[in-house]
């Protein structure tokens, strides 16, 4: 952005300070005609005596003050019309797509050099002409942003409590497709300076005695082959002009989408440490000492430090924003990457989390289950292909394999008829299978390790019962470690050998399932995350491997 910003204020400044200082010298007819570069001329003199430096630096306002000019017409019409297709009917928005669709196919250059042949050459039929030959493409850009758009909840909520279209159009739907429209608005002023360049150039633009870059590149076209230095200045000025718009929408765009910012401030897990370390101590996960932050701000986890020993279940419990998902994300090897992982020992067996372990490795020994079903699956693709992908990715089965055992897990989890199921897209599926379906997938590769990430939250309580009636079976039955995370004591009191309640970043708490049941809690917060215990009754656990809380 910086590069982009420093060129086009310094362009802006040449717009501004060139005419009035160097008119004489781009314009005052001389005896030194057709000098090459010297001292007194750096880029030599023209067939006139004229200064070619000054000329492509006077040249500066007129040609951005038309490419402006040009640029906005097609982004105010093609913002206008884009809105205006989806706040109409269905008939009229059909139409007039169709119509969109006719005139983008059709080279906007072209389209321009019609208009501006049809009009008188000159300044301003050169900006209406490319301007209006832009709108189709930007109107049309604008209605696909907006049909996004009005089909969310809050454009139909509006909708509903009767609010005008144009109200809706300014306050719901313009400032949520005001980042794109900009990026797009760069690109359509670069777009501009090559077209008015090309219409002036071929001298249906601006004309003599105005000159902008094009006109001065006609200019130089018949001394192509005695003085090529007179094409110099023009082409220079055209190529830093475009490269200052286009370096300008490159930073809005990386703004609009931060993933695409923090590749370059990554800060990476510490690469050089050994990807192996000892796990002598018996636990299957050790944390010591954890503390996650943004790069140069608060930290978000607070120094967290517990263990989870082999078939223990562990569950982080906390308000929301306490550090819950970011501690056992960081576990999972799936921390975000734009914070900062520290601790003084990550691990999960002998894989050092704060390495890049091994993700074959990782993917076969650690599962993890997410809150929401409706986003955990890819909705374009079939159940199958993705539930059976760690296990032809990993474990290197054969497609019909793979069926077959991904079949014999979902009818586990008591999903029905579950070779129909793998044919069927995610949408086909309810909330509550999909997430018996996610639960069936984290178990195939028979991980040591299961982060269940409120994986009941987003279900309603008879479903929630069910899912949690799962994970205690795999428990039972397979003996797998889980880091259960939930805001709710009651959910984890039927399911967990240890509770870690979490606070502000900090374990704030350490439970056995025994201490929960007899209500034997300490700190304040514990108490009143106990009071609001909603009742689900589903029975205790076995117990498991004792606590492990350093
Ligand atoms: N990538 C990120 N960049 C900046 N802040 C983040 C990032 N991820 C999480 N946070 C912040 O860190 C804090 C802890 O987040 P975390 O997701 O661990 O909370 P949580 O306890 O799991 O809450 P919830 O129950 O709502 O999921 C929150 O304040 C959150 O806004």
């Amino acid at each position: 952005m910086a590069t982009g910003a420093v060129l086009m204020i310094a362009l802006v400044l040449i717009a501004v300070i060139a005419p009035l200082a160097l008119k004489q010298a781009a314009e005052q007819l001389t005896p030194n005609a057709a000098q090459g570069p010297n001292a007194d001329h750096w880029l030599g003199t023209d067939d006139f005596g004229r200064d070619l430096l000054a000329r492509a630096l006077v040249a500066t306002r007129l040609t951005l003050l038309m490419t402006a000019g040009a640029a906005a017409i097609t982004v105010i019409a093609g913002v206008v019309i884009g809105l205006a297709i989806w706040l109409s009917g269905r008939r009229v928005r059909e139409v007039a797509l169709r119509v969109l669709e006719t005139a983008v196919a059709y080279p906007s250059l072209i389209f321009a050099l019609v208009i501006a042949a049809v009009l008188e050459p000159g300044v301003s039929s050169a900006v209406i002409a490319i301007g209006i030959a832009g709108i189709p493409g930007f109107a049309r850009i604008t209605a696909n942003l907006a049909s996004a758009v009005s089909s969310s909840e809050y454009v139909v909520t509006a909708r509903l409590l009767g609010v005008s279209p144009i109200r809706i159009a300014m306050r719901h739907m313009l400032p949520n497709m005001a980042e794109p429209l900009l990026i797009l608005a760069a690109t359509v002023f670069a777009l501009s300076l090559v077209e008015i360049s090309a219409l002036s150039f071929i001298g249906l633009g601006v004309q003599s005695p105005e000159y902008d870059f094009g006109r001065l590149l006609n200019d130089s076209l018949g001394a192509l082959y005695t003085q090529p230095v007179e094409a110099v200045g023009p082409s220079i000025m055209i190529a830093l002009t475009g490269l200052s718009v286009m370096l300008i929408g490159d930073a809005l765009a990386a703004h609009a989408d931060p993933r695409a910012k923090r590749r370059f401030f990554r800060r990476p897990l510490q690469r050089n440490r050994t990807v192996a370390v000892p796990a002598a101590d018996g636990a299957l996960v050790r944390v010591e000492n954890l503390r996650i932050r943004i790069p140069g701000r608060q930290e978000l986890v607070k120094g967290v430090s517990f263990a989870i020993n082999p078939g223990e279940v562990v569950a982080l419990v906390g308000e929301s924003g306490s550090g819950k998902s970011l501690t056992a994300m960081a576990i999972a090897g799936l921390p975000s990457e734009d914070l900062v992982i520290e601790a003084d020992l990550l691990r999960v067996a002998d894989m050092n989390m704060l390495a890049e372990p091994d993700q074959s490795r990782l993917a076969k020994e650690v599962s993890v289950v997410y809150q929401d079903p409706g986003t955990t699956f890819n909705p374009s693709l079939r159940m199958g292909s993705q539930l059976t992908e760690v296990l032809r990715t990993h474990l290197g089965m054969r497609g019909d394999r793979a069926r077959k055992v991904i079949t014999e897990a979902l009818a586990a989890v008591n999903i029905t008829e579950p070779a129909k199921r793998l044919r069927q897209h995610p949408h086909e599926l309810s909330g509550g299978m999909r997430q018996r379906a996610m639960i069936a997938a984290s178990i195939v590769t028979s991980p040591k390790l299961i982060v269940a990430d409120e994986p009941t939250t987003a279900l309603d309580v008879t479903v929630q019962a069910e899912v949690l009636r799962q994970f205690r079976r795999i428990h039972r039955e397979q003996g797998t470690a889980m880091l259960f995370i939930s805001h709710d004591l009651g959910v984890v009191e039927a399911l967990c050998d240890t509770i870690l309640v979490m606070k502000s970043g900090e374990i704030v708490e350490r439970l056995t399932s025994g201490q929960l049941a007899a209500r034997n809690v300490h700190h304040p917060y514990t108490k009143a995350l106990l009071a609001a215990i909603p009742v689900l009754d589903l029975g205790r656990m076995p117990a498991t491997a004792g606590a492990d809380t350093p």
